[in-house]
């Protein structure tokens, strides 16, 4: 009987030599991580609460996770969470963690892992902001950096420490305050450019009904023209759908819907690779949604070497010519011809220049980093907006309101300033927004890796299983720790009762511990994260969501769809989908009823 089994194992085994090649090897890397696991000393986290390890190889069993509502909709003891829409919302991501920490009382649990390993979860500010703030300690595990680097290159993302400490100071002047102002008319041409198509938009009608437009779809496509106009002075044409335009963000959609239905082989697939040895993503064409990965990643490095390339002929140019900064920047507008500026200065030191690989990175950084964060914030934004007519009534009074005091018209916002934006009247915007991504965060968690041993602060001190009462938590280097933002968010000791519900006005009235924890500013949680890597371009994004919101809202009432019902899928940043629609991607398609203030 066994030498039937090896016959046919070596048969497989000659048929298929790549496959068995890497599942020899998966084999051989478990193998060895479970050893090392398994001759580990006695973990400093025991003593905190957390699910109970129901198998080595597997770590936390599925019986335990339908208790939390992660998986099973049909589980006897799986409460619902009701959220606005009248639904369960247990499975938007990152809500049943939250739930998590309030089933065991405590902001800190450990969580086993495959393979006997475990993880730290965190929901308590002081720990995160003490993990956010020192990147030298606290950095991606290897395999994610490599794993990182592999899909973005090796932007400022990608880095930590000192190599992240020179690439931040070169980008900063591109993201200051200053910049930001001269890129305005580049945020209002890409709006006003997408009104006009937006309005014309009538695919959906036959469908879903009059009126009917794709909130994801457009936002996707001006937040792409307006970080490759603004970010690099590239015409992507999303919006007109130009050639360059179809195929990123054609690239685009296809990788993420491929993320967003993803089989359990790929999942096996996906994580091995991206976690063991994330070189084999790019050597074997496992998996039709690993190939779709890979497309978009050949895409996004041909566009960002021919944009490079561009570029330093132009700067070449200028400086032969013998052109002030200050003046191209004022003429040209874009991020990286500022850096780059920089980048090319004779009084830099040598071994302060970024590379050519590390400038191309910076743009596929930009492409990743700063485009479906925005649009699915605003897409999400739209949703909520629908759900609650009378809210969203009040807050168009109050854009017509701040408009008028600002002697504008909703119809052509060309001449609003920065200092518009920015005004007290316009406040209720940013609370709007605010509460969107404190419900809906694009990064619902972010991991960090020790790699020295340290003492983690915590709010107020915890009690552990055997009774100890500990004032900080220790940690030994090799620790993984997982920063919940959505747990954040959801705790009622920042941010109010109800945190499951949208509700903006609570923005107005956050309990103490909000300010005294020092949530990183300007915008009072951790969905930008914090500390040295906090998002370089949430001000970019906020006034980008800004801009195009006001344009959006100051013509049209938004409704949605009667019959459809929506669900939050998280694929590299969290997305909206129509339930039963999930093959077709991200989408969500709202009535956008011409009403204008
Ligand atoms: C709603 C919009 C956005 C959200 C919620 C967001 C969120 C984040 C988060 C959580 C990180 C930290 C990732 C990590 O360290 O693992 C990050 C980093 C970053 N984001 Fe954003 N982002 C947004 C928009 C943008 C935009 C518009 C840009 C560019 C124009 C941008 C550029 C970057 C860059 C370059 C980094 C890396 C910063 C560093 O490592 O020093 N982001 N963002």
């Amino acid at each position: 009987m066994s030498t039937t089994l090896s016959d046919k194992v070596v048969r497989w085994a000659s048929a298929h030599p790549i496959l068995a090649a890497f599942f020899a090897l998966v084999l051989v890397v478990t193998l060895y991580l479970g050893w090392k696991e398994a001759t580990r000393g006695p973990s400093v986290l025991a003593g905190l609460p957390g699910p109970q390890r129901t198998s080595f190889l597997l770590g936390f069993s599925r019986d335990n996770k339908k208790k939390f509502g992660a998986k099973n909709p049909t589980a006897a003891d799986r409460e619902p969470i009701i959220g606005d829409d009248g639904a369960d919302i247990t499975d938007v991501p990152g809500v049943a963690t939250a739930r998590m920490y309030d089933d065991y009382g405590s902001d800190h649990l450990v969580f086993p892992r495959p393979i006997g390993g475990e993880l730290l979860l965190t929901r308590d500010a002081a720990t995160m902001s003490h993990v956010l703030n020192d990147t030298y300690n606290y950095q991606r595990s290897s395999a994610g950096t490599k794993a990182t680097k592999m899909i973005i290159g090796d932007g400022v993302v990608a880095v930590f420490g000192d190599e992240h400490k020179k690439q931040r100071k070169m980008l900063s002047p591109a993201f200051s305050v200053d910049s930001l102002k001269a890129l305005m008319p580049v945020f209002t041409n890409s709006t006003n450019q997408m009104m006009d198509r937006f309005a014309k938009d009538t695919s959906l009608e036959k469908r879903w009904g009059k009126d009917v437009k794709d909130s994801v779809k457009w936002f996707g496509r001006v937040t792409l023209d307006i970080i490759g106009h603004a970010g690099f002075d590239y015409d992507f044409g999303a919006v007109e759908q130009g050639p360059n335009g179809l195929a990123v963000r054609s690239t685009f959609h296809d990788a993420m819907t491929s993320t967003m239905n993803v089989s359990p082989i790929d999942a096996i697939v996906g994580a091995f690779m991206f976690f063991v040895v994330p070189s084999l993503l790019y050597i074997l064409p496992l998996t039709d949604n690993v190939r779709k990965l890979r497309e978009m990643r050949s895409e996004l490095i041909k566009v960002s070497q021919k944009i490079v390339q561009a570029k330093a002929a132009q700067i070449r140019k200028e400086l032969e010519a013998g052109v002030d900064a200050k003046e191209t920047f004022a003429g040209k507008k874009d991020i990286l011809h500022l850096l780059m500026r920089a980048n090319m200065s004779p009084e830099l030191r040598p071994e302060d220049r970024l590379s050519d690989s590390v400038l191309a990175g910076q743009i596929v950084t930009f492409i990743f980093a700063g485009h479906e964060t925005t649009a699915t914030t605003m897409s999400w934004c739209t949703f909520f907006l629908a759900l609650d007519l009378e809210y969203q009534s009040k807050l168009r009074s109050e854009i017509q309101d701040a408009l008028r005091a600002l002697g504008k018209d909703g119809d052509s916002i060309s001449d609003l300033t920065w200092a518009d934006l920015n005004s007290d009247a316009m406040r209720p915007l940013d609370q709007c927004i605010q509460e969107t991504l404190r419900l809906r965060p694009p990064v619902t968690t972010t991991f960090r890796y020790a790699t020295k041993d340290d003492n983690l602060p915590v709010t107020t001190p915890l009690k552990t299983k055997d009774g100890r009462t500990l004032s900080s938590i220790p940690v030994a280097a090799g620790t993984e720790i997982a920063i919940s933002v959505t747990s954040n968010n959801m705790d009622p000791k920042y941010f109010g009762p109800e945190t499951h519900r949208f509700r903006p006005d609570r923005w107005n009235h956050l309990p103490e511990l909000h300010a005294k924890s020092k949530l990183p500013s300007p915008y009072g949680s951790f969905v930008f994260n914090g500390g040295p890597k906090v998002c370089i371009g949430n001000k970019f994004a906020m006034t980008e969501m800004k801009i195009i919101l006001i344009r959006v809202l100051a013509k049209y009432r938004i409704e949605s769809v009667e019959g459809l019902k929506y669900k939050s899928v998280e694929a590299v940043v969290q997305r909206p989908t129509v339930i039963g629609y999930e093959k077709e991607g991200s989408q969500l398609p709202l009535r956008f009823v011409n009403d204008p203030l």
